[in-house]
């Protein structure tokens, strides 16, 4: 019999749902099993994770350690506590278990050791390696694009995103059902009567999943339907997308300019999501919108059923890049930005590069950020950074588009950005509309 299909509300650090699964039966992200009572337990308790990272042999330590501590707050943003960071430096990961067997062993000693609730890595893991960690460690095994589809899954509010991030884990499930099942009836013993399901029920578990994903691009294309209405109803307004790096301040840009003007309520558009604004500076209208975060290996799977969100960077007239100058990696963050527009198809915009954060920059002392590293020494590995004058100089030589400095928290030089916006919007403006004048106020 298929199994009832659940939809909402499964992550890999509540230790709750699976989409495809009302009981707790087996799964990297479901509660760990205790194999002499053949149940899964599920605790309140703060939850506990241990970081893997298998680098490859010629990336630098300190590079490592920035990935680790992305990684790090992906996990606590997913609401667990890191215990312990395991780097492994192979030329290419194990294909069956992802790091070697002395280093899996280490892992295995540690988790049973410390009663770790997961272990989480910092790449995919294929549906055999992740059934093989999960028989190995005997824990919940979570690979980065579970994490970040978990987080989206929290933060998530609006019908649509909602929508998305369900077939994003619909995507995700669906290639490891088989392994899921099959490594269930092994671990059970295979009696008759414990067995796990066979290929009938996988078969059929595959279907019910194929159906939900279909039914949830379906419903994607209504709400895709819906907003291309309300867009064409918006013609004639320049639009401008404010894009980023996650955490860099767009959302706080976003209030910045929207809420400093009383023109910025939005009359006009009463339909529109809360993410766009209609904001009004210097009597200049235009619409801004605050855009989901780009990262480092954002899953494509996560990408593609973002479209609709995405949809609002594609047709923008206008980019603003919002950089956080403060973050170790801000040179790193711009390119997987910078590749993340190209995937997207929206490359070829005209961009506004706005440099924020300056307040927390610190040149001379780069970064507390590895305290807790093992095998970092922050004094020996203290390379100094440019100054703010420095950097500003070389990317306004380097860039063919505007860039400026800004911090959104401490309100420094946002007159400038707005005189930069509203010349910008303008322009398009002028362009695109040649024989309209800038819409009216009311
Ligand atoms: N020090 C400092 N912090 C800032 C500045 N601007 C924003 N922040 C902080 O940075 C954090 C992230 O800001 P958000 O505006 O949520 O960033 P975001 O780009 O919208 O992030 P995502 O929505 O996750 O992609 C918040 O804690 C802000 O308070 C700034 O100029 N200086
Ligand atoms: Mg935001």
């Amino acid at each position: 019999m298929a199994k009832k299909t659940k939809s909402h509300n499964w992550s890999p650090t509540n230790s709750t749902r699976h989409p495809n699964a009302d009981d707790a039966k087996a799964g990297a992200y479901l509660p760990t099993k205790d194999p002499t009572k053949g149940t899964y337990e599920t605790s309140t308790e703060q939850e506990t994770a241990v970081l893997v990272a298998v680098p490859d042999k010629r990336q630098a330590d300190t590079k490592t350690q920035e990935y680790l501590d992305e990684l790090a707050f992906l996990t606590e943003t997913a609401g667990a506590i890191v215990t312990k960071r395991f780097v492994q430096r192979l030329e290419k990961p194990d294909t069956r278990t992802f790091v070697g067997e002395g280093k899996l062993a280490e892992i295995k000693a540690y988790v049973r050791h410390t009663k770790a609730s997961m272990v989480i890595f910092d790449d995919d893991l294929s549906p055999s390696q992740l059934r093989n960690l999960e028989a190995e460690l005997q824990v919940k095994i979570v690979d980065r694009s579970l994490l970040i589809i978990d987080i989206f899954a929290r933060r998530a509010k609006s019908a649509t995103a909602r929508t998305q991030v369900e077939l994003a884990q619909y995507q995700y499930l669906l290639p490891r059902l088989t392994g899921l099942w099959t490594h269930l009836g092994r671990q059970r013993g295979g009696g008759v009567a414990q067995r796990g399901p066979g290929e009938t029920e996988i078969e059929t578990d595959r279907r019910v999943v194929r159906d939900r994903i279909a039914l949830l691009k379906e419903k994607l294309e209504d709400f895709e339907k819906q907003s291309n209405t309300q867009r064409k109803s918006r013609s004639g307004i320049v639009r401008v997308a404010l894009v980023g790096y996650t955490n860099v301040g767009k959302s706080t840009i976003m209030n910045l300019l929207s809420r400093s003007d009383v023109f910025a309520e939005n009359k006009l558009f009463a339909t529109v999501d809360s993410t766009v604004r209609k904001v009004v500076l210097e009597n200049i209208p235009f619409l801004l919108s605050d855009t989901v975060g780009f990262i480092r290996k954002l899953p494509t799977r996560l990408i593609e059923s973002f479209k609709s969100t995405l949809d609002e960077i594609r047709e923008a007239d206008l980019l603003v890049h919002v950089v956080d100058i403060s973050h170790p990696t801000f040179e790193e963050q711009i390119e997987v930005v910078n590749d993340t527009l190209k995937d997207i198809g929206a490359a070829d915009k005209p961009m506004l590069l706005i440099f924020n954060k300056i307040d927390q920059y610190n040149h001379e002392n780069p970064a507390d950020y590895h305290s807790n590293f093992e095998g970092m020494n922050p004094d020996e590995d203290h390379v100094p950074r440019p100054t703010l004058e420095q950097l500003q100089a070389t990317y306004m030589a380097k860039m063919h588009d505007p860039v400026i400095f800004i911090s959104a928290q401490e309100r420094q030089n946002i007159d400038e950005l707005r005189a930069l916006l509203v010349r910008h919007v303008q322009a398009i403006h002028e362009k695109r509309y040649p024989n309209q004048p800038v819409p009216d106020l009311d």
